[in-house]
Parts: C-alpha cells; sequence; structure tokens
C-alpha cells in the first residue's frame, strides 16, 4: 500500500483519527512558536535598537556609574571600594554600587531601556584577572540618539566625579589603567621653583594647547616634548603633578627601564594614551646612557636593560601624533648621561633645570609653610640656611619645616640641622 493511502486509512481509523487530531494541535503549536520565533527577530530588527559595550571599552566603567544613578529601584547591587587619599595623607574608603549582573529596567527620556549586565565565566582579561564583561543597552524604536545621549550624560558624570584629581594611569599590557588612590590635584603655587621657571612651562604649555591651527597649517606633528633636569628632590615630579592639575590633564606615567616594555609595546602605548593626558617618562637616564659613555663599539650593547631599544624609544616618540595635544615630559637628574639625539628639538622642545634652592625659593617656601610670619624673616632664614648649606633640594626644606611645624623661629634656629 503507498504511504499516503496507509496514512489516509489510519486517520480515517476511529482509534487513530483523535492521535491524528493532536498531532495537527502540536503542529500548529510549533509553526505558532516558529512564527512568533520569526516575528520576533523581525520585530527586533525593525522595531528595536541595542548598543553593547564591552568591559575593555573606555566607557564602560562610565556606564556602570550612569546605570547605578538611574536604576534606582534596583534591588541587586554590586560593590566596588575604592580609597580616597587626602592632602594630609588621610585615606577615605569609598563603596561604589554598581548594578550586579542580570537585567535592569531604567526609564529614561520617555523610553523604557533594557539593561543586561552580563560576566562571562570562561573567558578571563589577562591583565587585571577580572572576568569579561559587557553590558547591553536594548530600546524600543530605531532612534540612535537616545544612546548618544546615555553615553554623553555617562561622560560627564565621570568627568565631574573626576573634577579636582589628578588621575594616574600606568601601562598594563597592552592599556592604561588608572592606578593608586585618585590624587586631590597639588596647587601649582604649592611648587615653589626657582623665579620665572614654572611660569614659562605653563605658558609654553598653555599656548601649544590652545594653538592646534598653527602646528596642521605647517604639517608639524601636534606634539610637544619637555626635560626638565635636575639634582633629586627639586620639584621636577611635584611639579608635573601639579601642572597636570592646573591643565585638568591626566598623568600616564611610564618606567623606561621596565623589563616588559618592547618597542612595539612602547609604540603602541604612547599611540593609545588617554586623551587630555600628560605622558612622563621619570629617570630616562636609567634605561640608556649616552652612546659616548659606552666603553665598546658594538651598537649592539646599546640596548634597554629590557627589551626596549634605544631607536625604538626614538620611533616612539617621533610617532607620537594625534589630533589631540600630545604632551610628553621627560625627568632626568643627569642630563649629561643623555643620548643628543634623545633630547634634540621635536623630541624635546623646552629643557628646563630644576635645582637647588636659591635664596628667593627659600623665603617662598617659608612663607608658605608659615603662612603668618613675616617676610624679613624668610629672608633671614633663606640667608642662615644657605650659609650652612649651598646646596639645599626642597624636599630637604620641607622635612626641616616638618620637624618644627608650629615653631618658625625653631626652624630658623636649627637651620644646621638641616638633614643632608
Ligand atoms: N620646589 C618644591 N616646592 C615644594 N615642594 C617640593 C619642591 N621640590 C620638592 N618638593 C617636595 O619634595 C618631595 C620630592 O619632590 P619631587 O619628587 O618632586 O622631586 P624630583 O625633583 O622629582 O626628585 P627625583 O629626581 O628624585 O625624581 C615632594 O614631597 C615635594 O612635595
Amino acid at each position: 500500500m503507498p504511504l499516503a493511502d496507509f496514512l489516509g486509512a489510519l486517520k480515517d481509523n476511529p482509534y487513530f483519527g483523535a492521535g491524528f487530531g493532536l498531532v495537527g494541535v502540536g503542529t500548529a503549536l510549533a509553526l505558532a512558536r516558529k512564527g512568533a520565533q520569526v516575528g520576533m527577530v523581525f520585530f527586533r530588527r525593525h522595531y528595536m535598537i541595542t548598543l553593547e559595550v564591552p568591559s575593555r571599552d573606555k566607557s564602560y566603567h562610565w556606564l556602570l556609574s550612569w546605570i547605578t544613578k538611574h536604576a534606582k529601584h534596583t534591588q541587586h547591587l554590586s560593590v566596588e571600594t575604592s580609597y580616597l587619599q587626602h592632602e594630609s595623607g588621610r585615606v577615605n574608603t569609598q563603596f561604589d554600587f554598581h548594578p550586579s549582573p542580570g537585567n535592569h529596567i531604567i526609564w529614561y527620556k520617555r523610553k523604557w531601556i533594557r539593561v543586561e549586565r552580563t560576566r562571562e565565566k570562561q573567558m578571563v582579561d589577562l591583565h587585571t584577572g577580572t572576568p569579561w564583561e559587557s553590558v547591553t543597552f536594548t530600546a524600543l524604536g530605531r532612534d540612535r540618539d537616545v544612546f548618544f545621549s546615555i553615553l554623553r550624560e555617562a561622560r560627564e558624570l565621570a568627568l565631574k566625579q573626576e573634577e579636582g584629581r589628578t588621575v594616574m594611569y600606568t601601562a598594563m599590557g597592552a592599556e592604561w589603567r588608572p592606578f593608586g588612590f585618585p590624587r586631590r590635584r597639588r596647587p601649582l603655587r604649592s611648587v615653589v621653583l626657582e623665579h620665572g621657571i614654572a611660569e614659562r612651562i605653563v605658558d609654553d604649555v598653555k599656548e601649544f594647547i590652545a594653538n592646534p591651527k598653527w602646528y596642521i597649517e605647517r604639517g608639524i606633528p601636534y606634539r610637544r616634548g619637555y626635560l626638565l633636569y635636575g639634582p633629586p628632590g627639586c620639584g621636577k615630579s611635584s611639579f608635573i603633578t601639579a601642572l597636570a592639575g592646573e591643565l585638568g590633564y591626566s598623568i600616564c606615567l611610564m618606567s623606561l627601564s621596565d623589563r616588559s616594555l618592547s618597542d612595539d609595546r612602547l609604540n603602541h602605548l604612547l599611540s593609545v594614551a588617554p586623551q587630555q593626558s600628560i605622558i612622563l617618562l621619570e629617570d630616562v637616564d636609567a634605561a640608556f646612557i649616552s652612546r659616548e659613555l659606552l666603553p665598546t663599539e658594538n651598537p649592539l650593547a646599546y640596548q634597554g636593560m629590557g627589551r626596549l631599544t634605544f631607536s625604538g624609544l626614538l620611533n616612539a616618540l617621533d610617532g607620537v601624533a594625534s589630533s589631540e595635544a600630545r604632551i610628553v615630559f621627560m625627568t632626568t637628574n643627569f642630563i649629561d648621561r643623555l643620548d643628543p639625539a634623545l633630547i634634540r628639538p621635536g623630541r624635546v622642545d623646552l629643557k628646563q633645570y630644576v635645582g637647588y634652592c636659591s635664596r628667593w625659593q627659600l623665603a617662598q617656601m617659608y612663607g608658605r609653610f608659615y603662612p603668618g610670619e613675616p617676610a624679613a624673616e624668610g629672608e633671614r632664614f633663606a640667608e642662615r640656611a644657605l650659609a650652612v648649606q649651598p646646596e639645599l633640594s626642597a624636599a630637604q626644606v620641607q622635612g626641616h619645616f616638618m620637624l618644627y611645624k608650629m615653631d618658625p623661629a625653631g626652624s630658623i634656629e636649627n637651620v644646621e640641622k638641616i638633614e643632608h
């Protein structure tokens, strides 16, 4: 019997007919489900808009804070603990709540937005050891503006939270990560350099930032290099930190003697440094010494301590260019140990010696530390201090004042006790 006839006969059979009826309902249900799925896909594709933000994206943490602010009624939170350091050195612990993994619904600009935070169990960020995460925003409609608006708000919120602080970044693998306690901005006037030096550098940097057109019109890469050199403890790093605060910039701190630093990595890091940041290469002399000082003519000997080569460093510095103002600061205690190629104009445009305290500086420091004291006392301190030790670093002087916090006269009487 042909198969069709056989099925027909079964259908007419009173025992099997009902079964066929059920099969019919089952098929109809399956079809309806399939139809609904297709309909859903169609609906999602045409009437819903989604935005996925992975945790490696810069905006990820901003968005978490934004979600916390807007998902006020969510009861599923996770905590992130951070520390905040005051100028006095006191550390405050701060707890930030973030939406926990799962779904959250937010009412925003007359739209319901579903936010899904997902955490990968299998995949871990090798640099931080934290699991990969992402947040996905889903909204009805096709209007992308809602996402732009969320991103903009999240960024503004983050900037507001950073206001008054200087963010320090350090290189982790192929990217920059904020590290340490967020620092309260150090006021420029708290770093006392020799008369006119701070103004010279601040004016130069500000002028540079304000004139991108000048560089573009001349086809000159929009970057500027600075070298501060001089004995330890005279304020090179403190000044750069205060300058970053003055400009509202962050600092990307990098050690060239890091053994894991290769030419490619340095090149990459310099090109992906966060916007509005100063790249600070401290103690550049520690990584490379001048070819002229090497005992051998073998060029292979002129390698850095790690996998970074000198030519790799020069290339990376030359390659630093972007539409953003790119500011590189280098510091050293030994300028004569640096290869002239490293500090030629174009790589270093402004060199500044930051040396031991002058008489003027000492009097200024005294006045800042003991604001109620007459100016003549500052002069007296400066004169006596220089008579005892002509080469005093600001760090030594500051340390001395700290011992006589409440005793300005004592700091003058005991000037010979300033620590070497
Ligand atoms: N000119 C200055 N005015 C006020 N404080 C200063 C000054 N110079 C140094 N200090 C204080 O001394 C300490 C060390 O200073 P800093 O690290 O800036 O010196 P540096 O020149 O960068 O030293 P190094 O060459 O060892 O890196 C800081 O705590 C800083 O507050």
